[in-house]
């Protein structure tokens, strides 16, 4: 309905162009008229109508690095851009950085979703207003960057939080960083090159093709206010340029191998035995075959029938609650927490390494900082863990700080990179994570070490 209205009211008989709907729905321009004109019939517009078509593809992206260096501005900027091309909403610099609260399990993070468009992508941008929302947001995933901006001013180069958050990039799986050198008006050339190097330098040592990474300098403040357009505006075109082409469009879960956390299991007579969750990825069809991963056990069966609200299906999809029905296996044999995957998909493990966020009090984590082999329990998908934990790059974590974490499970569940979990103490969650690393399973050794640990610790725990 909005593309007719649309396409009718941009019918300008005066200016000689006509818009057709297209089958597909987007629109099409029959007549070239000059870019200016159709640019403020367009304006009008979008003036006038709020309805919202997404008929690109979906990226969602953020501003990350140090303190000062621009990245609020360069977000601002970016919304100016391409509100001068009717692609965003203009964003003045308050209303980005006075972003309002979000609380994501507990935790209360100052985040700002802007949303903008260029020709060719719809993107949701991230902009948090300090470095400790920065970690928080990257950890828990409030908003999962598919692709980040790193923000370096020119005038200091690199500094401890870029090093941080693009580590923390890295490890949590952020593979696409374009880098923009911001405050080259305020520097001069010699120093912007250098600071390109050592940016090159910095990304190639943590992992990153630093040699061919996109780096565009120019000035947010310049683009934001509408002075000298070939450091500012132009060079936040340029930037979008890379982002849009630099940034892949995210896979969609669609096309993934299907996995699917188990939540329960029933028997039900005259059919056998149904697993009921939510499709975390890909599309499961019956006559499928999969595996049933976890709590020590791997199984191979067959799908052979799928089901959404008792009704039966051919194919679920991402997202959707089902039940499947698997052939011969016994209710008994399958567990809540386990994973029911494609084959060779998934598999289970119990030494893993993370990077963690501490609850502080305030956000409902414990008072005290806890040390090396304290014993907690990890949740994720639908399974639950104990497990014990060290810490190998300090002697305690504090509540409110991020962490290293090494963890070791006292039975392999399934665990990926990037997987999120939290760790609670008893009704308390301590913190938050994400797994960063996979190492080699543990030795039958060390796992009775760790579980004798665990006997003993549970032991003294009674006694007090
Ligand atoms: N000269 C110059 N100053 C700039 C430029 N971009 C931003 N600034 C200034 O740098 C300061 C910090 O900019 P912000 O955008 O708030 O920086 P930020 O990275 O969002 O800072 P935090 O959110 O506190 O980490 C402000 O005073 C900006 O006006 C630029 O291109 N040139
Ligand atoms: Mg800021």
């Amino acid at each position: 309905m909005a593309t007719i209205s649309l396409a009718k009211s941009l019918v300008n008989p005066a200016l000689k162009f006509v818009l057709k709907q297209s089958h597909s729905s987007h629109l099409r321009c029959s007549v070239i008229t000059p870019v200016s004109s159709l640019n403020i019939i367009l304006k009008r517009h979008y003036a006038e109508k709020q309805v919202f078509e997404r008929t690109k593809p979906h990226c969602n992206v953020g501003t990350i690095g140090h303190v000062d260096h621009g990245k609020t501005t360069l977000t601002a900027a970016i919304t100016k851009v391409l509100a001068d091309l009717n692609l965003a909403q203009k964003k003045g610099y308050s209303d980005i950085d006075n972003a309002p609260e979000e609380k994501a399990r507990g935790i209360t993070i100052n985040v700002a979703h802007v949303e903008y468009q260029t020709e060719q992508r719809h993107y949701g941008h991230t902009d948090c207003p300090g470095h400790a929302d920065y970690i928080k947001n990257m950890i828990t995933g409030t908003a999962q960057m598919d692709g980040a901006i790193l923000v370096v001013a020119a005038t200091d180069g690199v500094m401890p939080q870029t090093r941080e958050h693009l580590i923390l990039a890295k490890q949590i799986g952020i593979q696409h960083v374009v880098v923009f050198i911001n405050k080259v008006d305020a520097a001069d050339q010699e120093m912007v090159e250098l600071v390109e190097m050592e940016i090159r330098e910095l990304m190639t040592e943590m992992g990153y093709d630093g040699d061919n990474i996109p780096v565009v300098k120019g000035s947010a403040l310049c683009a934001l206010e509408g002075k000298s357009p070939e450091i500012g505006s132009e060079a936040i075109s340029k930037l979008l340029e890379q982002v849009d082409s630099f940034i892949p469009t995210p896979i969609r879960e669609l096309d993934k191998p299907f996995l699917m956390p188990v939540e329960s299991v029933h028997s039900i007579p005259g059919r056998g035995t149904v697993v009921t969750g939510r499709l975390h990825r890909g599309v499961l069809k019956k006559g499928t075959e999969c595996e049933i991963v976890g709590h020590g056990k791997v199984m191979k069966t067959t799908v052979t029938g799928v089901e959404m609200f008792h009704k039966t299906l051919d194919e679920a999809q991402a997202g959707d609650q089902l039940g499947a029905l698997v052939r011969a296996i016994k209710r008994e044999q399958i567990k809540r927490g386990m994973v029911m995957a494609k084959p060779g998909t998934v598999k289970a493990h119990d030494n893993i390494e993370a990077a963690v966020y501490i609850l502080s009090k305030e956000e409902g984590g414990r008072a005290k900082p806890f040390t090396s082999f304290i014993q907690l329990q990890m949740f994720s998908m639908t399974w639950d863990c104990a497990t014990q934990v060290s810490i190998p790059e300090k002697e305690m974590v504090m509540p409110g700080e991020d962490a290293t974490l090494h963890l070791r499970l006292v039975k392999p569940m399934v665990c990926e990179t990037g997987q999120r979990f939290t760790l609670r103490l008893g009704d308390m969650t301590l913190g938050t994570g994400v797994i960063t690393k996979i190492n080699n399973n543990l030795s039958e050794e060390d796992r009775i070490k760790l579980l004798e640990g665990k006997k003993a610790r549970e032991k003294s725990v009674a006694k007090k």
